[in-house]
């Protein structure tokens, strides 16, 4: 019996909708080249470009419709049309909370053939293996605050990061559980509470309850975050697996991703660990306005969150499936065949269209 997956497509702005096509051919290619099982697409045209014609992001009903899906495949979100905070909280912040992704997994390495920017990572890729966990629910993206006297010259802003007991603890745990699926049974915690006296305290205070369970199993130590983008940058080799806050996580993501070679390869998996809701699978990069139209984005950050998605969805009948993905992607990155980010030429649809041959190839030979 052939097993359909719902996929719910929401491609958004820029190249989000590139790449977003880009990842549905390829996942159309790995279920027709494997037999077994397929991917049904509904794709949904919510985008900056559709609120401007019509005023709304997502319909009333949006959670009802997201709901009947197995998954969620993300391109991007934002236009320079319309105001960043307000694409962010109009989709995809908004999908993240009512779905219960409390957790966003973004792993980064420097895949075959690369070049990465640094001399020591040149040298030995291996160097750059990492996987954040990024706190997803709140922290500083709790949506909590507000403005007085916002035209005047005594305007006030506030923006309150929130840290609850049970948002952190599950986030600790979930970071826990990964660092010991890997091999080197590491983590890194990152925090600022030197400068951030309650809620980051809070942070670190649960993670050393919850590090108590792991004692003996999983190696850990504590990062300020100033200090982490160092070292991230000069001892890559001395991490592993590493949890954040929202916003943290964020921003080490893209130095993380930068550090391998660009932007353009990482991928993303909101999760809802608890699967009551479909998890959301997207790139990091954003719409990328600079290069939209131009059929040159790096389709790779797209193909590894597909990757993670058939891994999630397959729920570990999957697992050999998602890996053949990523040797095609390896195999296709080795070969050469790149966008410019990562000094080739290639075009979005030469790099598509040579995984989806690679796939043949490999679902072939096994
Ligand atoms: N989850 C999301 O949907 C998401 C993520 C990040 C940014 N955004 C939004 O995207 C818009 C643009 O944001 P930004 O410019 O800060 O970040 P961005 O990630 O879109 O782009 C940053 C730089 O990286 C390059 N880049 C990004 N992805 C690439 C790819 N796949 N291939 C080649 N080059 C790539 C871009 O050309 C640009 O120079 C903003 O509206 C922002 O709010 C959305
Ligand atoms: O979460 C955010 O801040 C944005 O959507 C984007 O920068 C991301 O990394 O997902
Ligand atoms: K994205
Ligand atoms: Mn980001």
């Amino acid at each position: 019996m052939s097993k359909t997956y719902n996929i719910a497509a929401i491609p958004g702005d820029g190249i989000g909708v590139d790449i977003t096509d880009a990842a549905s051919e390829v996942l159309n290619t790995l279920a027709s080249s494997h037999g077994g099982f397929s991917f049904k697409f509904t794709t949904f045209d919510w985008s900056s470009k559709a609120y401007l014609e019509r005023g709304w992001y997502m319909p009333p009903d949006w959670e009802v419709q997201l709901k009947k899906h197995d998954a969620i495949y993300f391109g991007a979100v934002g236009w320079p049309d319309v105001p960043d905070h307000i694409s962010l909280w109009s989709m995809i912040l908004p999908i993240r909370n009512s779905m219960n992704q409390y957790v966003n997994v973004r792993p980064t390495r420097v895949l075959k053939g690369v070049t990465a920017p640094l001399s020591q990572i040149k040298a030995n890729p291996k160097e750059l293996d990492w996987i954040i966990i990024r706190e997803n629910s709140e922290g500083e993206y709790a949506g909590q605050g507000g403005t007085t006297h916002a035209h005047g010259p005594n305007a006030i802003a506030t923006e309150v990061a929130i840290f609850t007991r049970v948002g952190i603890e599950r986030i600790m745990r979930f970071a826990f559980e990964t660092a010991k699926s890997r091999p080197r049974r590491k983590l890194t915690m990152v925090t600022k509470s030197n400068a951030q006296r309650h809620g980051m305290v809070l942070w670190d205070k649960v993670f050393y309850e919850v590090a108590k369970e792991y004692e003996g199993v999983v190696e850990f130590d504590k990062m300020l975050v100033d200090a982490m983008t160092v070292r991230m940058v000069n001892k890559p080799e001395s991490m592993d697996t590493i949890v954040a806050t929202n916003l943290h996580a964020d921003i080490l993501s893209d130095l993380a991703a930068a550090l391998a070679g660009s932007i353009g390869i990482a991928p993303s998996s909101n999760l809802d660990p608890t699967r009551s809701c479909p998890s959301m699978f997207e790139p990091i990069h954003g719409s990328a306005p600079d290069i939209a139209g131009e059929g040159i984005a790096n389709p790779i950050g797209a193909f590894w969150s597909a990757a993670e998605m058939v891994r999630w969805v397959g729920q570990g009948s999957l697992d050999k499936t998602a890996d053949q993905l990523m040797e095609a992607i390896e195999n296709v990155s080795e070969r050469g065949i790149r966008t410019r980010d990562m000094g080739g030429q290639a075009s979005t649809k030469e790099v598509t269209d040579a995984v989806c041959k690679e796939i043949e190839a490999i679902v072939g030979k096994k």
